[in-house]
């Protein structure tokens, strides 16, 4: 059956002609996002979410998406998502970083042209026939100094093209490096500096809990005076209070907002003011920004729907469309040794560790790492995938360790899930040969050769004679076909393990005979 998306937000209609074109269903909806209670009516139904900005996926809509496989946003910020509640539901949360980046760099642009020459005061006044030709005298750009704070992706197309209007360009951002600094011709200052010497400052962070108020009324008052404010990046950065109060004083010289701390904004201090120009959020709304990201995360979408390839992911290590076929095998094999450890694990646990050799050790090993962990916990907790896996291993205070060799051993590719309980440490490996098939190749150093069946029975024993007959026999008896039967043993006559793949469950009364059996030490039903 096709994938199923819902579209909840202003979209570019290109997106449905991709969906449709690509095979997945779509509803378009652009705007049910406003609408919070409908949306968590209907949401139980889609594989896909496409939004903008309006939609607030909440944890009270995840809670309903019981089927939600990806939510993708045609453009930048993901703060209107619960990631955290969405990656704890498996959910892949997914962004188009730059798709719109030039169109908002080019509305901060804007919107300082404007605010120098007070274009909106001006035509609103001309408009009304009043000619005020000595009212407006604004203040030339070539020369100034302009604060970026935030280098980016659109802080950096700011820069360049505030530097093409022969700017001088300053720029905070702790996580600026010099050599790219150089490269973007920026002066690297730290925050201070910037406040003090910009004659303009505009905002290209995303609001997180240190910038959340970067330019709050202390940093207000180390600004030049004259000084002009731009922000299209996130309400929030700027305490709006502050800067009215310093547009008040005349301490600031103008502002120019494109977000708020609250949107849609139906009211902020900042609102009615002679030196301000306001948009709502219009950073993004170009014809081409709008067709780049709605193609963009349609795409990206119906890719991570129909083909497994994850890209932009927030929330998830990046699979490319060619990388997808040749992963999954190794996926699915990585989820099933998990759940053979997970299966057998009793007792405290402490860390599992997976260790990647030969040519599996240059793939995704963070997927294939979140696979094991994910089939490692599924036979505990029912609702775990590979995207919640970590956070879910995290939660419960499980070490997850990671260890990749690039040199091949006997195997082209060998995964081994390590399990470290109070006192027992349990090892399992597997491969995938060319068939694609993943196989079991290596229980606690014992050899084998065993694919995995739905259901199968895992004995550990003595390697004396007698126990398959004895075994097959009890089975028999018990009118159960044996599928497939592996056997190893560590020398003659030592330890040994068996994995046996049944047709049908294995009846709790046949397992306690397994279980008596005199070769036998331990038997345990496991499911795949
Ligand atoms: N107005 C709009 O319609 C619109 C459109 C697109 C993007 N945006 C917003 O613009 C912002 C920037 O987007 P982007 O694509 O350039 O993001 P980006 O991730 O490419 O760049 C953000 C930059 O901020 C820097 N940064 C992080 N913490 C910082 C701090 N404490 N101090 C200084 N710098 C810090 C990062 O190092 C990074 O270089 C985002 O918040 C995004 O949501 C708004
Ligand atoms: O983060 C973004 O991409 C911008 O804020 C654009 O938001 P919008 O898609 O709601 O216009």
């Amino acid at each position: 059956m096709a994938p199923k998306v819902l579209i909840s937000d202003a979209l570019s209609p290109a997106a449905v002609q991709i969906f449709k074109d690509r095979g997945v269903e779509v509803d378009f909806q652009p705007n049910l996002g406003k609408d919070k209670d409908k949306l968590a009516e209907i949401i139980g139904h889609y594989d896909g979410l496409a939004i903008r900005s309006a939609t607030k996926v909440t944890p009270k809509i995840l809670q309903n998406a019981k089927k939600l496989k990806v939510i993708g946003r045609a453009g930048i910020g993901v703060d209107n998502v619960d990631i955290p509640a969405a990656t704890a539901k498996g959910i892949i949360v997914m962004n188009t970083p730059f798709g719109n980046s030039i169109t908002t760099a080019e509305h901060a642009i804007t919107l300082m042209l404007a605010l120098a020459r007070e274009i909106p005061a001006a035509d609103q006044s001309t408009q009304a026939g009043k000619w005020e030709k000595n009212r407006f005298m604004g203040v030339e750009i070539t020369g100034k100094t302009l604060g970026v704070i935030g280098a980016g992706n659109i802080g950096s197309i700011v820069i360049d093209r505030a530097l093409g209007l022969r700017m001088r360009v300053i720029a905070y951002d702790p996580f600026l490096s010099p050599e790219r600094a150089v490269e973007l011709g920026v002066e690297k200052v730290e925050l201070e500096e910037l406040l003090k010497r910009a004659d303009f400052i505009t905002l290209h962070t995303p609001l997180t809990e240190k910038t959340k108020n970067i330019l709050d009324a202390k940093a207000l008052a180390m600004t030049k005076k004259g000084v002009r404010i731009i922000n299209c990046a996130r309400g929030g950065l700027v305490d709006e209070a502050a800067l009215r109060a310093t547009l008040d004083s005349g301490h600031v010289a103008g502002a120019a907002f494109d977000v708020f701390s609250t949107e849609p904004a139906n009211e902020n201090p900042l609102f009615g003011q002679p030196n301000v120009i306001c948009t709502p959020h219009l950073g993004a709304a170009t014809s081409e920004a709008q067709e780049n990201v709605a193609l963009q995360v349609a795409d990206q979408m119906s890719d991570y729907l129909l083909r497994g390839a994850i890209s932009n992911a927030v929330n998830f290590p990046s699979i490319t469309a060619e990388e997808a076929p040749r992963l999954k095998p190794f996926i699915e094999l990585a989820e099933k040794l998990g759940s053979f450890a997970g299966q057998l694990t009793e007792g405290d646990l402490k860390k599992i560790q997976i260790s990647y050799e030969g040519h599996v050790a240059q793939m995704k090993t963070k997927a294939l790492t979140s696979a094991a962990v994910a089939g490692f916990l599924r036979p505990m907790l029912q609702d775990v995938n590979v995207v919640s896996a970590p956070i879910v291993a995290k939660e419960r205070g499980i070490i997850v360790e990671e260890v990749t060799r690039e040199a091949a051993g006997d195997y082209e590719s060998l995964i081994t899930v390590t399990v470290f309980t109070d006192g027992v440490t349990r090892n399992v490996s597997g491969t995938v040969f060319a068939d694609a098939r993943p196989r079991i190749v290596n229980i606690k150093g014992i050899r084998m050769d065993a694919e995995f069946g739905h259901s199968m029975i895992y004995i550990t024993n003595l390697d004396k004679p007698g126990f398959i007959g004895k075994f097959s026999g009890t089975m028999g008896d018990a009118g159960i076909n044996i599928a497939t039967f592996h056997v190893g043993r560590e020398a003659p006559g030592g330890n040994a393990v068996a994995l046996i793949e049944i047709d049908g469950e294995m009846p709790p009364k046949v397992l306690e005979a397994v279980r008596a059996l005199p070769q036998v030490q331990s038997a345990k039903p496991l499911k795949f």
